[in-house]
C-alpha cells in the first residue's frame, strides 16, 4: 500500500510470529486485493488521494529529485527518453511527470480496471503522441520486448515493489537492466520500514527497510548514487525514500 500508516501493535505482532515477509506474499491476495479497490487515486493511494496533501507532495518531491539527477540522466543524441512506469496503477505518476520528461512512456499494470482507467487518465499524454504500451502483466511476469532491450532510458518504480519476495524483485530488476540503455537509470520510490521488514496482509505486501533496499540493488547489479526523503507527507505515513540507481556492467 502506498500510504501506509505506522501500526506498531500490528507490526510486532507479524514479527513475534517469527514468519519471513517474503514467504507471506501471495500475488493472487495482492491482486484481489488492487481490484476490489476504487479505480482512482484514492484508491492507488490507499485513501491518501486528493483530498489530501499526499499526490501533490509526492509528484512535487519527485520532480525536485530528477532535476537534481538532470547531469546524470543525459540521453544519448537521436535515442528517445523511452521510460516505463511499473506497477502504475491508473497511471497517476506517468499523467503527472513522467509524460513531461519523457519521450514516450510504457506502463505495467496486472490489476485489469486499473489498466481500463488509465484510457481515461492519458487521454491527454496519447494526444500528446507519448503513450506507448501498456503491460497487463506483474513485474515478475515481465520482460523487456526484444525491440527495446536496450532502450529505455529510465525505470520507475515506485510504491509496488513489495509485491514480490526479495528473490524475484532481484531477478526483476536484473531484467531491468537489460532493459536499460548503457547511461540508462532506475528509479524506486518505496515506503522505509523502520527496523525489519513488515509483511502486509492487507495488500500482501512486504515493507523493506533502507538496509534490505541497498543489499537487494547490489544482489541486482545496480550502483547507488543519490537518495533522499520525501518531504512533507504527513506524520503518521512510514518515510518515503527515493533511489537513484544505474546498472553496473
Ligand atoms: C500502491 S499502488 C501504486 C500505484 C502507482 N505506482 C502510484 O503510485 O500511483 C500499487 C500498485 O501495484 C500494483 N501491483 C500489485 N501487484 C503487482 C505485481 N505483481 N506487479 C506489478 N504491479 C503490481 C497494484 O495493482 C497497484 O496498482
Amino acid at each position: 500500500m502506498p500510504a501506509k500508516t505506522i501500526d506498531h501493535d500490528f507490526d510486532v505482532v507479524e514479527q513475534q510470529n517469527g514468519m519471513d515477509p517474503n514467504s507471506q506474499i501471495n500475488y493472487g491476495d495482492a491482486i484481489d486485493y488492487w481490484s476490489s479497490v476504487p479505480a482512482s487515486v484514492n484508491g492507488v493511494l490507499g485513501g491518501f488521494g486528493e483530498q489530501t496533501s499526499v499526490p501533490k507532495a509526492d509528484i512535487v518531491g519527485s520532480s525536485t529529485f530528477l532535476r537534481k539527477l538532470q547531469t546524470r540522466m543525459l540521453c544519448p543524441e537521436g535515442e528517445a527518453k523511452l521510460t516505463i512506469d511499473v506497477g502504475a496503477g491508473i497511471g497517476r505518476i506517468t499523467r503527472d511527470l513522467l509524460w513531461k520528461v519523457s519521450d514516450q512512456v510504457d506502463l505495467l499494470e496486472p490489476v485489469k480496471p486499473f489498466v481500463q482507467q488509465m484510457e481515461n487518465e492519458l487521454v491527454a499524454v496519447k494526444a500528446k503522441g507519448k503513450l506507448g504500451d501498456i503491460y497487463d502483466i506483474g513485474m515478475q511476469e515481465w520482460q523487456p520486448a526484444p525491440e527495446k532491450v536496450g532502450k529505455y532510458w529510465l525505470v520507475w518504480c515506485q510504491w509496488c515493489v513489495g509485491q514480490l519476495p526479495d528473490d524475484a524483485l532481484v531477478e526483476f530488476w536484473a531484467r531491468c537492466k537489460s532493459a536499460l540503455m548503457a547511461n540508462g537509470t532506475l528509479i524506486v520510490k518505496e515506503n522505509i520500514a523502520p527496523v525489519d521488514d513488515i509483511f502486509d496482509e492487507t495488500d500482501s505486501s512486504v515493507t523493506r527497510t533502507d538496509a534490505k533496499f541497498r543489499e537487494l540493488f547490489t544482489r541486482a547489479g545496480y550502483k547507488l548514487i543519490a537518495s533522499d526523503i520525501q518531504k512533507g507527507l504527513p506524520r503518521e505515513l512510514y518515510p518515503v525514500r527515493m533511489y537513484c540507481l544505474k546498472p553496473i556492467h
